[in-house]
């Protein structure tokens, strides 16, 4: 497997496990551990706080609970009252209940004589700056009191946190809020990359990511095995077809997308359009014929046919490359119909929207499984075809998109923020993308991206790792030059996705 460990995302047990072997494999102390995580932190925070404050003195307080993430936060407090920087311990957890080599650390800062106050009531938070130390990984259940309000009333502040490995209450596992959670400027994540940190309300919570392997051996994480990575894109580099001197466009593969029912030409347009930009030899649509004069208008490349009658597909389909269906398909017989055929052909299909809807209402359908499929639902589109609520889909996105790809026997990408890829029992998770896409059209590109991957000769999970990359990447692209997340049009991103391949394609080639 190409990924490499700093692209492996771990579960909270994982990185328990991870923590074990080092200490007692390795036989690296599990205070010394705590140290360098204590001085990775304090790096970082004096890192950012040199570009928030400059030369200008700041005051500090570090949230501590009760366990080794608590004791992480003794170490940030004591390190920074040695550089003379006005420093304040909150107790929040009782330090009765500390043990082990958080009580140590603890010991090691009052011995640095950092002022250690215990949280009460009526207790103000008024530094600058914030360490939140309250809960790690340990984190078991909602968020208890006095945790919670404590929470609260740091996030109330709007004043800059660093969170110690994870911010306290997001789950390590799922991304999700266990209750409440501190919302932090900056997260450093230590042993292992968490996966909760890059998923679902993590993607909000955590800030900047910085990891710190804290100088654990290699050898550690062979022991830990693990399914899921941070999505690479130079993996894919060499997916792309050359484009020799003497190609022609039959050598890039000739995709058919199938939608636009009525009153509904605008998404098939966007995803055709997506996918004669992304370096495919020949597209064609397969459409309500009132759609035919809008599609030709728009894009004269595009082969647009006109069709009522779906006993007509299996005849166009003959000799295509791969298939998109879904975007404006509908649920019409029509829909149903044209859904049938697509599956009939044996190409290699995209589903997406009315697709994938028409397949969870019509499960049997998939007992007529020719082909390589890729599944792109977003989280409604998901909770449909696996019979749960969106809610439950979204609290554990990684569990989701496996089911989905196992009981679909496909590759599928769960969309949304901290998009998920998952083929061959492996999750990718692209590391890219922002709010600006929560816009109508955005799936639509993206499903005419990965059929025109496929068309070329990329396999479905290949085109799924590149394709939701390069959209979400284009996407972050497209902020920068708008400056921000507000009116960005799908249709904007189709010239910056060909962009990138361009530049991806040099890159396989002269490296
Ligand atoms: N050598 C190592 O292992 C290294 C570990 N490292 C660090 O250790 C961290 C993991 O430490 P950990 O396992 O001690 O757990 P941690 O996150 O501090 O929380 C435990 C405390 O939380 C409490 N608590 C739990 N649930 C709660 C809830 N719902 N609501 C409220 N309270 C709740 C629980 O209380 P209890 O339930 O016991 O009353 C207990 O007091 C990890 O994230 C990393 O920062 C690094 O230093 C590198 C080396
Ligand atoms: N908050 C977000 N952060 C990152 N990506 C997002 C966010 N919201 C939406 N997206 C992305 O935008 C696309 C939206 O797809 P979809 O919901 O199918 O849109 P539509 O059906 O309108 O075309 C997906 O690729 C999804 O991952
Ligand atoms: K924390």
């Amino acid at each position: 497997m190409a990924n490499s460990l700093s692209h492996t995302l771990y579960t909270a047990e994982q990185v328990r496990q991870l923590d074990y072997n080092a200490i007692h494999q390795q036989g690296i102390a599990g205070y010394t551990l705590m140290e360098r995580a204590g001085k990775a932190t304090f790096r970082l925070l004096r890192q950012y706080c040199e570009q928030w404050f400059g030369k200008e003195s700041f005051h500090l307080q570090v949230l501590c609970g009760s366990g080794n993430n608590a004791g992480d936060g003794f170490i940030v407090a004591g390190l920074a009252k040695q550089k003379g920087i006005e420093v304040e311990v909150i107790a929040v957890g009782d330090p009765g209940k500390l043990k082990g080599d958080a009580l140590t650390a603890y010991q090691w800062c009052q011995a640095q004589s950092v002022s250690i106050t215990p949280w009460q009531e009526n207790l103000q938070l008024t530094a600058d700056v914030f360490v939140d130390a309250l809960l790690g990984t340990g984190l078991k259940g909602p968020v208890r009191e006095t945790y919670a309000s404590v929470i609260e009333q740091l996030n109330s502040t709007y004043k800059p946190v660093i969170a110690v490995d994870i911010p306290s209450g997001l789950c390590a596992d799922t991304g999700t809020v266990l209750g409440v959670a501190v919302k932090a400027r900056s997260t450093i994540t230590f042993i292992g990359r968490k996966r909760g940190l890059y998923t679902h309300h993590g993607c909000e919570l955590t800030g900047e990511v910085h990891f710190a392997d804290l100088a654990v051996p290699e050898l550690v994480y062979h022991t830990t095995p693990c399914n899921s990575y941070l999505l690479d894109p130079s993996r894919y580099l060499t997916c792309l077809p050359e484009r020799y001197k003497n190609s022609h466009k039959g050598a890039f593969g000739h995709l058919v997308l199938i939608g636009g029912d009525h009153s509904m030409g605008g998404a098939i347009t966007m995803a055709a359009e997506a996918a004669l930009h992304a370096g495919v030899g020949l597209v064609s649509v397969v459409t309500r014929p009132e759609q035919v004069g809008g599609l030709q208008a728009r894009c004269p490349e595009i082969m647009v046919i006109g069709c009522d009658n779906p006993g007509q597909i299996p005849r166009l389909l003959i000799g295509k490359s791969a298939l998109v269906i879904g975007p404006g398909l509908g649920q019409s017989r029509w829909s149903r119909e044209c859904l049938l055929a697509a599956i009939d052909s044996g190409l290699p299909l995209v589903l997406d929207a009315d697709g994938l809807n028409l397949l969870a209402v019509e499960p049997t359908l998939l007992e007529q499984k020719k082909s390589d499929w890729l599944l792109t639902p977003h989280p409604g589109e998901a909770a449909r075809l696996l019979g749960v609520s969106s809610q439950q889909i979204q609290q554990n996105r990684f569990a989701s998109v496996e089911q989905l790809a196992s009981q679909y026997q496909s590759t599928a990408v769960l969309k949304g923020a901290g998009s998920l890829v998952c083929a061959k029992g492996l999750i990718q998770l692209a590391n890219v993308g922002n709010p600006g896409m929560a816009v109508g059209g955005m799936g639509d590109v993206l499903s005419g991206l990965l059929g025109a991957l496929i068309a070329q000769g990329l396999s479905t999970a290949e085109a799924a790792g590149l394709g939701t990359w390069l959209h979400s990447y284009s996407a972050d692209q497209l902020v920068k030059l708008v400056g921000g997340y507000f009116g960005l049009r799908a249709t904007e991103l189709i010239p910056l996705i060909r962009k990138q391949i361009n530049q991806m394609a040099v890159k396989s080639k002269y490296g």
